[in-house]
């Protein structure tokens, strides 16, 4: 297993060009499966999920191409059964249930995987498809759903908010009989970009960006290009690293007004911030870094994505900041890591008090799911001496070229291949 080797004591400075959204781009892929003619997709970003993801869309007969922008003609799928050797390792592959069986009445998707931060179930998609007509039943480790015909449009509301599941649902009711009304639904700009591209393909999405969707079922998609949104929590997660090492970085090709919550907590911990269209320039030069208090709630509140880079950021600030977890109930794997790096974080229940901590000193840490193995990555470069960040999998689910973004930034960070 590769692991990462990072000496400490950097100061992240320069300029970095942010990828297109992971959680936009899996989506939108999974998407193309509702239409029968060529889609192409740009700023599609090189992780491993997506790599998953076009194994995965390949495997139920899609033809895919990549050649700076991304491919999908899905005419020919001719397999409604997404299997658990693939979807084990990837959370987002639940994404194809929703198109599958608004196209072709049947879909077998494994129970998926993903990240190890809470039991996260998927009744919410279950019970939208069955409110839309079809048999959904669990065996096997497999969530079966059947529809005679098309799917029926139907009032769901949604009992929590939920990004993929609202994703999910607002798939199926594209291709469904009548309109679909869902209530509740995730406001997340991954489930907007989502909307978008299904629009530009000739679905009737309304209230975009709303908690209430509405849905006119259209009988065929076609064709069409679009391109993916950059992803805000790669953007989010350059700028906390600026902000804990003293730096200055600019992060071109992102957009701004995608992770505002963010950026006013970053504000309040002492950085400057200047912005433009698709541009974000955060400057710590001289400034004091002060501990913040956040709660993750669902887009617009704080989003938990970015919870783990500002518990080291609150564990490296003067003073003491609170970090209160309300979306997974075991999102807080980084913590016991950080504390062996010499931080104070006390957990009790879903909160994490961060007490300041002279230094951080280098160490051995494992990397437990996505955004915990960046915030052990941050934590190494202001930390004393080295730190080794085992199990960087992870990391590669969802951060293009992490390390030769970061090491254009200054930090200094290899690869050290595993057997
Ligand atoms: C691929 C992708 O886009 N992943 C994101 C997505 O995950 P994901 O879509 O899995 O997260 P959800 O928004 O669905 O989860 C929110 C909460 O709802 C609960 N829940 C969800 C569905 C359901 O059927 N029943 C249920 O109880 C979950 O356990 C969790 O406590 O949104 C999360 C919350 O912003 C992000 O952290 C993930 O990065
Ligand atoms: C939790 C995440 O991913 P997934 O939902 O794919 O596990 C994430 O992107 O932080």
């Amino acid at each position: 297993m590769d692991k990462f080797k990072i000496n400490g004591g950097c100061t992240l400075k320069g300029e970095v060009t942010i990828s297109g959204a992971k959680n936009a781009a899996l989506p939108i892929l999974f998407g193309s499966l509702l239409c029968d003619e060529e889609i192409r997709l740009s700023n599609v970003p090189h992780l491993k999920d997506v790599t998953t993801t076009l194994k995965l869309l390949e495997l139920l007969g899609a033809s895919v191409k990549q050649n700076g922008s991304v491919t999908v003609l899905a005419g020919a799928v001719n397999n409604h059964v997404a299997p658990y050797e693939l979807v084990k390792t990837m959370r987002a592959s639940i994404l194809a249930l929703g198109p599958l069986v608004a196209r072709f009445g049947k879909a077998d998707v494994s129970l998926p995987g993903g990240c190890a931060i809470g039991a996260r179930p998927v009744n919410l998609h279950i019970h939208g498809l069955e409110l839309m007509g079809a048999t959904v039943v669990v065996e096997d480790g497999y969530i079966k759903a059947r529809v005679d015909g098309r799917l029926k449009g139907a009032h769901i509301l949604m009992d929590m908010v939920s990004v993929t599941g609202t994703e999910n649902l607002m798939m199926a009711a594209v291709l469904a009989d009548g309109q679909t009304i869902i209530d509740n639904a995730a406001r997340e700009p991954e489930v907007v970009d989502l909307a978008h591209f299904l629009n530009a393909l000739g679905a009737k999405i309304s209230g975009i960006g709303s908690d209430r969707l509405v849905i006119d079922g259209v009988e065929k998609l076609h064709g069409g290009s679009y391109r993916v949104q950059p992803d805000r929590i790669e953007t989010g997660t350059f700028l906390v690293g600026a902000a804990i090492s003293g730096g200055c970085i600019v992060c071109r090709q992102t957009d701004p007004s995608l992770l505002e919550a963010v950026l006013v907590k970053l504000e309040e911990a002492g950085a400057l911030i200047e912005k433009g269209a698709d541009w974000i320039k955060l400057d710590m030069t001289g400034r004091t870094l002060k501990p913040v208090n956040i709660t993750t709630a669902p887009y617009p509140a704080f989003p938990t994505d970015m919870q783990a880079q500002f518990t080291v950021l609150n564990a490296v600030a003067k003073g003491t900041g609170m970090v209160t977890e309300t979306i997974f109930e075991n999102r807080f794997m980084h913590v016991p890591e950080l504390n062996r790096m010499g931080a104070s974080i006390e957990l009790q229940g879903n909160l994490a008090i961060c007490r300041d901590t002279e230094q951080l000193s280098g160490a051995q840490v494992m990397a437990t799911d996505l955004r915990a193995s960046a915030s052990l990555v941050l934590a190494g470069f202001v930390a004393q001496g080295v730190t080794v960040v085992d199990r960087i999998y992870h990391i590669d689910r969802g951060y293009e070229h992490i390390e030769e973004k970061l090491r254009g930034l200054g930090g200094e960070i290899t690869r050290v291949k595993g057997e």
